[in-house]
């Protein structure tokens, strides 16, 4: 698909009505409270727990994503929010998960359909697909190779149709032609036969964007997206997100740079220690007193390294904003 071109909207959400404005106009509305309920949640999370030995890294009471929004993940390091998208989308179990005997009660809903102990092909089926923190781009394997293996037609994953050719030489086709749209669409087209491995970094998340939009999901999660890309890929990624927003692609991604959380997130909630401890508008949630809290008191007894940069760098965006509305409020 060109940038031109009117964007296939994905079936899920052919009702909703896309209107950023409106929709934000809805979020506005809302109380600004850990597990508020939204107008048109697309995943409804209840009780979902993840202990590793004895420490809790998750423990989400309730939480709805509003469908059509960009909503951040946002929280200090060791939050849980990469732990939560491994629950979400099947790459790890809930350890309160319902078994036929004994066992917890996590449970999460999308789009309609309950999920317990989904495996991650499943949650991709269903139109969940998350990208990592670390991009998982096969190296040994070219650009177009890596990109199909995100349709989730794949024609030797079906045994009844394996066995006929037309019907997966048809199925092969399509998933090469959507490859080639999306690989358009991400600048990545005159790359279609090179290994992935030779990509620069910020074209491997590229390419990991662009191979999650093969299922043509319905909501994407991303992990820090603009981690290790540089400057001049930030805008393309930044406006890649809006678009997928835009057209009507649920977006939920975990970010530390604030700039990019404020600057494209519809809705914004805050994790610490496993919990959700704040959720609200972009422009003020991270003024909040807990947030503010958990940010400085995950790290009051710490000597932040180097390797704390990126914490550092949050850290410094919040009390820049809290200094700001001091200022605002004494004027
Ligand atoms: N496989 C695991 N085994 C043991 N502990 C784990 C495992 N995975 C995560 N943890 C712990 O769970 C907690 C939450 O980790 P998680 O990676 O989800 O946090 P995060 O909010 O994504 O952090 P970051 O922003 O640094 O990526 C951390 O204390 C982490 O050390």
């Amino acid at each position: 698909m060109s940038e031109t071109q009117a964007p296939a909207k994905p079936p899920a959400d052919e009702n909703y009505p896309y209107d950023r404005e409106a929709l934000r106009a809805q979020l506005r509305t809302l109380e600004q409270t850990p597990g508020v309920s939204k107008p048109d949640p697309i995943l409804t999370v209840e009780r979902i727990e993840r202990r590793f030995g004895g420490m809790t890294a998750v423990n989400v009471e309730h939480l709805e994503v509003q469908r059509g929004a960009i909503t951040a993940l946002i929280g200090p390091n060791g939050a849980g929010k990469t732990t939560f998208f491994n629950l979400i989308t099947g790459f790890d179990q809930p350890s309160n998960a319902k078994r036929l005997i004994g066992g917890g009660d996590a449970q999460w809903t999308f789009n309609g359909r309950t999920m317990r102990r989904t495996g991650a092909s499943q949650a991709a089926r269903a139109g969940m697909v998350r990208t990592f923190q670390l991009t998982k781009a096969l190296s040994r394997m070219t650009v177009l190779q890596n990109m199909l293996i995100g349709a989730n037609n794949q024609p030797g994953e079906n045994l009844f149709v394996a066995p006929f050719k037309p019907l997966w030489a048809a199925r092969e086709r399509e998933n090469i032609e959507r490859a080639k749209d999306l690989l358009t669409r991400f600048k990545l087209d005159a790359k279609i036969d090179d290994m992935a491995g030779d990509l620069s970094g910020g074209q491997k998340k590229l390419l990991e964007m662009a191979r999650a939009l093969m299922s043509n999901p319905a909501m994407i999660m991303l992990d820090e997206p603009m981690a290790g890309v540089n400057p001049a890929l930030t805008q393309s990624l930044l406006d890649h997100i809006q678009a997928l927003r835009d057209e009507g692609t649920t977006v939920l991604f975990v970010e530390h740079d604030m700039h990019m959380v404020r600057h494209i997130s519809d809705w914004v909630v805050v994790m610490a220690q496993g919990e959700i401890i704040a959720e609200g508008l972009p422009e003020t949630v991270m003024t909040s007193q807990a947030v503010v809290d958990a940010y400085l008191g995950a790290h009051h007894d710490k000597d932040l390294g180097d390797d704390e940069a990126i914490n550092t760098a949050v850290i410094r965006a919040i009390e820049t904003e809290i200094a700001e509305e001091v200022e605002e409020e004494s004027r």
